[in-house]
């Protein structure tokens, strides 16, 4: 039998699977690393910390494979995107990496919008200036820490940086490029015109090649470290999103993805990349050549029920703080819940709005609020499945994945609240799936990767909505929306006292 392995780093843990040729995962090992946030908006992770859980992950995978090492052919990545690793001319790290939810470079953004302008920006970039991508992160490491700055070799984007220490060798692909809004996503190639229009050294950006092109082999301490074989075939990988898309099966038009991770995602496949969406979603370069996505992004989504479990129910596990809210009625007891704890991207793109609960009650448990903590991340995903409505795309079955849909209830409340069915697979892993896939097409265990995603995706189950508990939120929908135009100008004021 052969086997390869998708290495997914997502923000809260690397995902490590090994899948054989039928697609069956046969191992799955998951390592965590800490989130760092020194203040308000800020948030950051030790690429040290990623590299040393991976080839831990990677030892574990390979203690526990009964098979033979050679067996192994091929290991591709996945990885949390626009994150900013800057690195010196020693490949060095120079600071903790800035994260995809870091919200500091709210100056940077307008600092582009004056050099480049939102047109030349959205020709080139197809995307606004946000707060979380890459670009507005090195213009603020160039504006606070001039001397780091100076020593800058080359950025990488977290995934590019994990392969970089297995194999030595230094590039980024595509789908990860794109969001960091220095490509130009028609040509396919480094902006020149955005670099010198923002006075940086486009010699900093890494060379550019294809998610499922070979990138290199491993280094002799990583085999030594790991019990991987010299053979093993290391292809480039792609955006955690990217990724999610190919190994939920989302390869054509008419299909959507739902992703409920430490962000939420709502995905839709684009074969052209010269659509104008005016930045209202997010529009990058797919993992499969000369195809492109469009997704709206919900920040905290797994992430705002992280925060409530670490801030009040630090000893439970997720199942136990879950296990009350299905003997909760849709509405949660009257409770509304906003999850924008680290601001908000769509469709509101603002750094300094903040979470509320809305309708606080002495009747109120833990379950009503941990349930509308579920309801109001949901909400805020169907706010982007509405935007794409009215862009005049049909959806009517939507493909779930992320640590979210590890819960029958949340799936069951995304039916109802996107009022379409919802599809569950075998594995919620998507992007995890979507590295192995492109390892196996990669290894050329199939033509295509449609051919691939036929024998590796299975659905697991399918929810229906209820029809009486998708009256309910679509009423429910329509107050939550009521939420951000009457918390923003407070939470504007409320910024100062932050820290
Ligand atoms: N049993 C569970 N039920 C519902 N949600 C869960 C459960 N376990 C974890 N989660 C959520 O899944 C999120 C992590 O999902 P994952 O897809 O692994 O994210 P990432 O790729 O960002 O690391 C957490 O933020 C958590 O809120
Ligand atoms: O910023 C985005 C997409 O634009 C996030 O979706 C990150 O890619 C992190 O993903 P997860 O860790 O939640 O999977």
């Amino acid at each position: 039998m052969k086997y390869v392995i998708g290495v997914d780093l997502g923000t809260s843990a690397v995902k490590l699977l090994l899948v054989n040729q039928q697609g069956t995962v046969v191992k799955n090992v998951s390592k965590n690393y800490p989130l760092l946030s020194e203040k308000a908006g800020y948030s950051e992770q030790n690429p040290k910390d990623w590299v040393d859980q991976t080839v831990a992950g990677l030892y574990e995978l390979m203690q526990q494979f009964e098979g033979k090492p050679d067996e192994i052919e091929g290991i591709s990545f996945s990885g949390q995107m626009h994150g900013l690793v800057l690195l010196d001319e020693d490949q060095n790290v120079l600071r903790n990496a800035i994260l995809w939810n870091d919200t500091r470079t709210t100056k940077e953004c307008q600092e582009i919008y004056e050099k480049v302008g939102k047109e030349r920006l959205l020709h080139f970039t197809k995307n606004l200036a946000l707060e979380g991508f890459t670009l507005p992160k090195l213009l603020w490491v160039k504006n606070n820490e001039p001397e780091l700055y100076s020593k800058v070799k080359n950025f990488l984007l977290p995934k590019d940086y994990v392969r970089l220490k297995l194999t030595n060798s230094l590039h980024t692909e595509y789908s990860d490029a794109a969001g960091t809004l220095l490509l130009n996503i028609a040509e396919k190639e480094w902006s020149q015109s955005i670099c010198d229009l923002l006075d940086i050294n486009s010699d900093i950006c890494p060379p550019l090649v294809e998610s499922s092109e070979e990138v290199g082999t491993l280094i002799p301490e990583i085999i030594e470290k790991t019990g991987l074989p010299k053979s093993t075939h290391i292809f480039a990988g792609g955006a955690d999103n990217a990724c999610g898309a190919i190994g939920s099966g989302v390869l054509t038009e008419d299909k959507t993805m739902v992703s409920t991770g430490t962000s939420g995602v709502v995905l839709a496949h684009e074969e052209r990349g010269d659509r104008n969406f005016q930045g209202k979603v997010h529009y990058f370069n797919h993992g499969i050549s000369n195809a492109y996505y469009t997704m709206g992004v919900t920040l905290a989504a797994g992430q705002s029920l992280t925060w409530f479990k670490d801030a009040f129910a630090k000893d439970k596990t997720f199942d136990q703080l879950l296990n009350d809210v299905d003997k909760v009625s849709p509405g949660a007891n009257g409770l509304l819940f906003t999850p924008y704890i680290d601001g908000e991207r769509t469709p509101y793109f603002d750094s300094t709005i903040r979470g509320s609960f809305i309708g606080i009650d002495s009747s109120h448990e833990m379950k009503h609020f941990v349930r509308s903590i579920m309801e109001g991340v949901t909400f805020s995903l169907n706010e982007s499945v509405q935007l794409f409505r009215e862009q005049g795309k049909k959806i009517n079955q939507i493909i779930s994945i992320g640590g979210g849909t590890k819960n029958d209830t949340w799936l069951q409340m995304q039916a109802d609240i996107f009022n379409a069915k919802v599809v569950k697979l075998s594995n919620e892993q998507g992007p995890g799936i979507g590295a192995a896939m492109l390892a196996a097409y990669g290894c050329k265990w199939f033509k295509t990767l449609k051919d691939c995603a036929e024998i590796f995706l299975q659905k697991e189950k399918t929810y229906k909505p209820i029809e009486e508990n998708a009256e309910v939120y679509q009423d429910l929908f329509k107050l939550y929306q009521q939420v951000y135009t009457s918390t923003h100008s407070v939470n504007k004021k409320l910024m100062r006292y932050r820290e």
